[in-house]
Formats: C-alpha cells, sequence, structure tokens
C-alpha cells in the first residue's frame, strides 16, 4: 500500500498492490494491519456502493456532522470519477479549500477524505460504480450538503455544471457563503 498527501493536507491518497498474472490481477484494497503499520487508525463501519448511469452525474458535496462524522475511504469499481474533497473545519488554514483526484477502476487509486471534509465526485464515464469504506453509519439527521458549483468554493469539475445529472438534494443545497460548519480545526 503506498499513501501520499495530497494538496490538501488530512486528504490522502492510497494506492494498494496489484499482483497480476494470466487470469487478471489480486490486490488487498484495506487492511487494519497494513493501515496500523502505516498510521491510519480509522475503525470502518460501513461499506457503501452507488452507481451512475450517466457520465456528468455529480453527487454531492455531503458531510455528516457530529455526532456521526464520517471518514471515508473511496474508490471506484468500473468506469471513473474526479473525486473531491473539500477542508470545512473552521479554524483550518485551508478552510473552503478544495483537491480533486481522478480514480478509475484502471488506476485503482483510493482517496482517503477524513471527517471534516465535504466530498462529491463527478463521474467521467457511463456506468460508473463507487465504493467507499465510511468509519460512522447513516445519519440522516446529521446529513449535510453544499452546492458543488458554488463559486466560493470554484471547484473545477471539468464540465458545464448546468448539464450535471443531480439528485433534488444536491440541486437545492446551500451555498458555501451561508453554510454554518460543524466542525473546527484542531492544529
Ligand atoms: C449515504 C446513504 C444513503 N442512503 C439512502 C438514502 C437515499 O434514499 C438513497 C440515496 O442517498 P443519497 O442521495 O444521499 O446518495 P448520494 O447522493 O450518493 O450521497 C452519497 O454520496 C456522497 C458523494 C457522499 O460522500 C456521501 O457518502 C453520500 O451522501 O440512499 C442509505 O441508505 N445509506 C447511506 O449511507
Amino acid at each position: 500500500m503506498q499513501i501520499t498527501e495530497t494538496a490538501l493536507p488530512g486528504v490522502l491518497l492510497l494506492v494498494s498492490r496489484r499482483h497480476g498474472d494470466i487470469r487478471g490481477f489480486f490486490s488487498e484494497l484495506w487492511s487494519r494491519a497494513t493501515s496500523t503499520r502505516l498510521g491510519i487508525n480509522i475503525d470502518f463501519v460501513q461499506d457503501n456502493q452507488s452507481l451512475s448511469r450517466a457520465a456528468g452525474t455529480v453527487r454531492g458535496l455531503h458531510y455528516q456532522a457530529p455526532p456521526h462524522a464520517q471518514d471515508k475511504l473511496v474508490r471506484c469499481g468500473a468506469g471513473a470519477i474526479f473525486d473531491v474533497a473539500v477542508d470545512i473545519r473552521r479554524g483550518s488554514p485551508n478552510y473552503g479549500r478544495w483537491v480533486g483526484v481522478e480514480l478509475t477502476a484502471t488506476n485503482g487509486r483510493q482517496l482517503l477524505v477524513p471527517k471534516g471534509f465535504l466530498h462529491g465526485f463527478v463521474t467521467l464515464e457511463p456506468d460508473t460504480e463507487v465504493l467507499y469504506k465510511c468509519s460512522d453509519v447513516y445519519a440522516p439527521d446529521c446529513d449535510g450538503a453544499v452546492r458543488f458549483d458554488d463559486p466560493d468554493l470554484d471547484i473545477d469539475w471539468g464540465i458545464d455544471p448546468a448539464t450535471a445529472v443531480l439528485s433534488d438534494k444536491d440541486r437545492a443545497a446551500q451555498g458555501f457563503a451561508d453554510f454554518h460548519s460543524p466542525f473546527s480545526f484542531e492544529a
């Protein structure tokens, strides 16, 4: 398992080794032993899967507030996404800053998005499957969203936002200027 920092401190890129042979490959995506050895002490309790039929589908930007804040380990099982994390920890020197990484079924990359960060992605291919581990259970009462195309965040999704395939929830999400984050930065 290779771990590298992204341009946004706290958000990590993980790449598991793929053992290739004549059949294809085998890869250990996550193990407690490896993660502990690498200094990542997260106890994942829920695995999620989403399938998005169309390229240009946007899911996000979402978070779960405490007491059910979630760390997420995101990967792409089929297709490709541009995966985005945004620091929303009040007092963070990187508050409102974002990073985006291409996760594809081919590159096998995984993005670790810690608590205190918004998460969202845009699909780059049809029939894209996203799989992610979460460190807390689904808690709808703690669920929150910010507009993916908010001008203050100024995320470059690589698509015309007006063409994005969105859920009603994401279409109605609040702007970042009105957002009061439930997370504060602990140095
Ligand atoms: C997140 C979640 C949703 N659901 C149900 C609730 C709805 O009936 C349905 C679709 O939920 P939603 O529209 O919130 O799904 P996404 O838009 O893909 O949201 C997710 O995508 C972004 C990128 C994330 O990072 C979050 O984990 C998550 O918010 O699944 C569940 O039953 N359990 C869950 O953990």
